[in-house]
């Protein structure tokens, strides 16, 4: 059969390992969605917005572990897609964006074309995106076509970042060469003198240290670390943390494990450990400002080492071209086992204080909320915690192993969360999602909501109503903090119309709740349930956050 544009890039997509799309159409992409559509091994799914069907991208990514692909209509739709995006780059997450192009006899033609900026300007999109890819091109000549569609797909795999490809609609369906046979490689191999000297050199420092720990970080699952960190901290028998933007990264359950490293809002005794180490290996961290609360966490830059993507920074020395990945694998046989931290650890470990539940009908609490949600999850859950105090109380969750946990926080884009579990659900049907969504950030992207329930997907969903933008008020309140209050669990019954399979309950008390989980456990469909919780009610971590957080944002002008 012949090849067209549309049918080669579709192969491309499901030969690294795409089941699933995600579109929006309009009459720049129509010709390319249908040359995608021919390609039965991959299905459409048809979102209520591009900025939704970007953070379902962003979540499918995520859910599988691999690359992800948009298709969205020109300007309009690109840049509405933008957010996401720029999210996903923001993440690592090689999402593949393909909008729909201008005719290419346009601007021979001066043509003024409708959805764009009205000026004669054919290429401010890409150059838009260029600023949010890692490669950001337009194929107009159907000649061009394979092999720019190749570079972009690669560059993606390699760097763990999103491209963007922009297709002239009248070529969607030109003829082009069938795909060559090759294969699609991920992150590049490290230097080998480089890799073999970072080794050397950490080993000995990590070797000769009285209580080093490790600590796990954001960049290990894009950059596919996970399962080398688990070897390097079995042998190590070091005492073990994760950074909050690498929760579930390290099985929680290892006897290793501490806890949270968040500094004030860290794990209890995590901290304190990390930070009296003499020595702490970094793996793929990030030091924000918010994974840092603020700047207040005590990382002594003399005391750690990073092992970043590609490189590892040692307090004297960096090692550039050296892979995280590899870095790990090599070191863990290298290193001599040392429990001291984990003894010191032993020492000052607190246990969790007992929360008992409540008289059915005490008025719930967010302590309760997430007492509830800790009792249900298993190996399949997949906890999926949006901005907002959603962040702490996700935290406080002691995840069993096998279960993951997603979070947005370097990008931390709020309704995020409501795209990316609908990309989640479709990425990993094998698990039942839970998804921790505050009300003001479920006001951005609601309709997804139909979405899921279109497709008949099955996550829980706890619709936390708490009045307002929280978080904003415990880092500076003001009027702009109040958000109108909706019927959320009734939106259910708005997107379910007809024929959907959506159930929503509401849940003021303790009991309520009990009973609105029993019936979501047993449904077998999406469940939605609108927990009300007092404005003032947010968790202790967050109050301790959020003002270090606002003092660091308040820093005053340098004055030169
Ligand atoms: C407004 C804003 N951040 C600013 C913001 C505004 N717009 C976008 C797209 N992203 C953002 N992070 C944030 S975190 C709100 O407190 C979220 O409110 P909600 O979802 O209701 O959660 P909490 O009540 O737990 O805070
Ligand atoms: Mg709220």
């Amino acid at each position: 059969c012949t090849t067209t544009v549309g049918s080669y890039l579709a192969d491309r997509l499901e030969e690294i390992g795409l089941k699933h799309y995600f579109a929006v159409p309009g009459d720049y992409n129509l010709v390319l969605l249908d040359r995608i559509l021919e390609n039965k091994n991959l299905e459409m799914i048809s979102c209520c917005n591009e900025l939704n069907a970007g953070y379902a991208a962003d979540g499918y990514a995520r859910a599988t572990g691999g690359a992800s692909a948009v298709f969205v209509t020109y300007s309009v739709g690109g840049l509405s897609l933008l957010n996401a995006v720029a999210g996903a780059y923001a993440e690592d997450l090689p999402v593949i964006a393909v909008s729909g192009g201008p005719n290419t006899n346009s601007e021979a033609e001066f043509e003024m074309l409708h959805h764009t900026l009205g000026k004669l300007d054919y290429d401010y999109q890409r150059d838009i995106f260029s600023k949010v890819t890692a490669e950001a091109v337009t194929i107009r000549d159907p000649h061009e076509a394979p092999t720019k569609i190749d570079h972009a797909i690669q560059t993606a795999l390699r760097f763990r970042k999103p491209v963007y490809i922009e297709i002239a609609c009248n070529i969607a369906d030109a003829i082009t060469s069938k795909p060559n046979v090759r294969s699609f490689g991920g992150p590049t191999a490290s230097d080998p003198v480089s890799l073999k000297a970072a080794v050397d050199h950490v080993a000995n420092l990590l070797n000769n240290a009285a209580k080093p720990v490790l600590v796990s970080g954001v960049k290990l699952r894009s950059f596919g670390a996970e399962e080398n960190f688990h070897k390097l901290a079995d042998a190590s028998g070091y005492a073990i943390a994760s950074m909050p933007n690498a929760k579930g990264f390290f099985d929680e359950q290892h006897p290793n494990y501490m806890g949270i490293y968040w500094g004030p809002v860290g794990s209890p005794g995590c901290g304190e450990i990390v930070d009296s180490s003499d020595l702490c290996l970094f793996a793929g961290p990030t030091f924000t400002d918010y994974t840092t609360t603020g700047h207040a966490a005590l990382v002594d830059p003399s005391k750690v080492i990073q092992a970043r993507p590609n490189s590892v920074v040692c307090p004297n020395q960096t090692f550039s071209n050296v892979k995280l990945s590899e870095f790990l694998e090599q070191l863990a046989p290298r290193i001599t086992a040392n429990d001291a931290s984990m003894v010191a650890y032993k020492r000052i470990q607190e246990d969790p204080p007992a929360l008992s539940a409540g008289a059915p009908e005490t008025p719930l609490s967010t302590r309760q909320l997430v007492s509830r949600v800790q009792q249900m999850l298993t190996a399949d859950s997949a906890v999926i915690a949006e901005t907002g105090d959603s962040w702490f109380n996700g935290m406080q969750l002691n995840l069993p192993t096998g279960s993951r946990f997603e979070i947005q926080m370097q990008y931390g884009s709020i309704g995020w969360s409501v795209g990316a579990l609908l990309g989640y659900c479709i990425g990993a049907p094998e698990r039942r999602p839970i998804a921790l969504i505050g009300d003001g950030s479920f006001q951005l992207t609601a309709q997804e909501i139909s979405t899921i329930i279109r497709y008949n997907l099955n996550p829980i969903i706890f619709l936390i109503n708490n009045g307002g933008y929280t978080i904003e008020v415990e880092i500076h309140d003001g009027p702009y903090n109040n958000i109108k209050n909706w019927n959320y669990a009734d939106l259910v019954h708005v997107f379910n119309a007809a024929d959907g399979n959506g159930w929503s309950g509401k849940a003021a008390t303790e009991g309520e709740l009990d009973e609105a989980i029993k019936t979501a456990k047993s449904h077998n469909g999406p469940a939605f349930i609108e927990v009300l919780i007092d404005r003032d009610d947010c968790s202790k971590n967050l109050l301790v956050w959020g003002s270090h957080v606002a003092k660091n944002n308040g820093r005053p002008p340098r004055v030169n």
